[in-house]
């Protein structure tokens, strides 16, 4: 039997040793200072913080299949459930060969952030498999979904936790985990995931959605800061579900998209890029690469680039230190979840650069995935005039409630996001008590 702690020591050793370490790598760490920050703003409720720095649920699993050689091949998976004070978990799943605990967690805690700014009755949560699906063949890449959604099982649910597609998923995953979870439950449940085809209970507008939202709230904070969309130039790193579709909308309304990149190219053509071709060509090759319709630039260079809208759509952490004090552009608009860090933060601001923090900028797609959750639930479906214009008074009035606050407190929109959302959050912690 281990004995209990008793010095400073003991408990210091312990700390070092969990998985909240302070002392963790990037970018639970970037969440953590991103909680703090809104403490001197919470009044009783600080009482509560220490939740929302202690994931509530964490699941590591195995998942092992056969490849197609007949050798048997293990990947580690995770889904965090970081918060489910105001309804069930709600996040993507990520496949990627970088994804860690730790990024999940972080992930986690940015979709309960982002689900309360918005107002979607949820918690947080996130998964991810350290798998990198290009290099696996189609049908191993289902066994390892399918295997993957039977070990999460015991944790999801249409009334407990809903995944959705993140980097690397898309409609196809969530119909094979839709699939997965209904043969395991004996009956069909549409509910358990979102982003799924239409033909089984996917929403209309649900794949445009995040790309959507990001163009939506890069339009209201253009209109605060004087700067149309028509006419402005663009830049925009990553270019899949949220990027691509984003670049298409500014392009759509007369944006001229100066500037892409993916993971095969960065490309600038200061004319302005022909998105849908670049679209076109990024699908038939698998990226950006080789598409003639632009010239290839550094990467340190392309965000130095002049530009009205800077949208960084890829991973976490792209907009460091050094790169921010570097940028040129008037608004940021963070499509992907976490491109900046806090200290980054801190830089663009001293430089008078906007930045629409990702849990009110990308919150898009969870909200059409909040609407995909509700129309299964009464299986009956809204058409995309619907859906958009619900997206859009959704978005606009979030992005209003926390543009005044941010004013009226004379702090960032990101600060002010996270104040409404940690209200929220923690005053129905606060009302559920504790147990026993
Ligand atoms: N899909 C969705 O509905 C939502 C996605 N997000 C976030 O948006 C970001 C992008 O997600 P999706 O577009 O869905 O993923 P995706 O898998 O469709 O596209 C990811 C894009 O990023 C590019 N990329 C990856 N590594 C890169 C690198 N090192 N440098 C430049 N580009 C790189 C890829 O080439 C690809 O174009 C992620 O941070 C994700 O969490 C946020 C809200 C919702
Ligand atoms: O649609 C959803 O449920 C979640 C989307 C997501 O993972 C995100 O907003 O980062």
């Amino acid at each position: 039997m281990s004995a209990t702690p008793q010095t400073q020591q003991d408990l210091d050793r312990i700390a070092g040793l969990s998985y909240l370490n302070p002392a963790a790598p990037e970018p639970w760490a970037s969440f953590v200072e991103q909680i703090e920050r809104v403490r001197p703003y919470l009044g009783s409720l600080e009482r509560w913080i220490e939740t929302l720095k202690h994931p509530k649920r964490t699941l590591i699993v195995d998942v092992p299949i056969e490849r197609d050689d007949g050798t048997v091949a293990h990947y580690e998976g995770y889904r965090v459930q970081h918060n489910l004070s105001r309804g069930p978990g709600k996040g993507g799943v990520r496949f990627h060969p970088d994804v860690t605990l730790n990024e999940v967690m972080a992930l986690a805690g940015w979709m309960t952030i982002k689900n309360a700014a918005v107002g979607l009755p949820f918690g947080g949560a996130k998964g991810g498999i350290r798998v990198d699906p290009g290099s696996v063949s189609k049908g191993e890449l289902q066994r390892i979904t399918r295997r993957y959604t039977s070990e999460i099982g015991i944790i999801i649910g249409p009334d407990k936790d809903i995944p959705a597609p993140d980097v690397g998923t898309n409609a196809m995953t969530m119909a094979v985990m839709m699939d997965t979870f209904s043969m395991n439950r004996g009956g069909t449940a549409t509910g358990v995931v979102t982003g799924k085809p239409i033909a089984l209970g996917g929403s209309l507008g649900r794949q445009e959605a995040t790309g959507r939202g990001v163009f939506i709230t890069a339009r209201e904070a253009g209109r605060q800061m004087g700067v149309p969309i028509e006419g402005a130039r663009v830049v925009v790193q990553g270019f899949g579900n949220v990027g691509g579709i984003g670049a298409r909308l500014f392009h759509a309304a007369g944006a001229r998209v100066i500037a892409v990149a993916d993971h095969t190219a960065t490309l600038v053509n200061e004319a302005g890029i022909d998105i849908p071709a670049a679209m076109a060509h990024a699908a038939e090759n698998g990226g950006l690469k080789g598409f003639a319709g632009a010239s290839p630039i550094d990467i340190e260079d392309f965000w130095r680039l002049e530009c009205e809208f800077l949208v960084p759509a890829a991973l976490e952490g792209q907009l460091t230190v050094e790169r921010a004090a570097g940028v040129r552009a008037r608004i940021v608009v963070e499509g992907a979840n976490g491109p900046t860090t806090p200290a980054a933060d801190d830089v663009l601001r001293e430089r008078g650069t906007l930045v629409v923090p990702d849990v009110l900028a990308n919150a898009g797609g969870v909200t059409v995935s909040y609407f995909e959750w509700v129309q299964d639930f009464s299986s009956f479906f809204w058409t995309e005039d619907e859906i958009n214009e619900r997206l859009e008074r959704i978005m606009v009035g979030a992005f209003s409630a926390i543009w005044k606050l941010a004013q009226e407190k004379h702090v960032s929109l990101r600060t002010a996001a996270f104040i409404i959302a940690c209200q929220r959050v923690l005053e129905a912690r606060a009302e559920r008590g504790l147990y026993p």
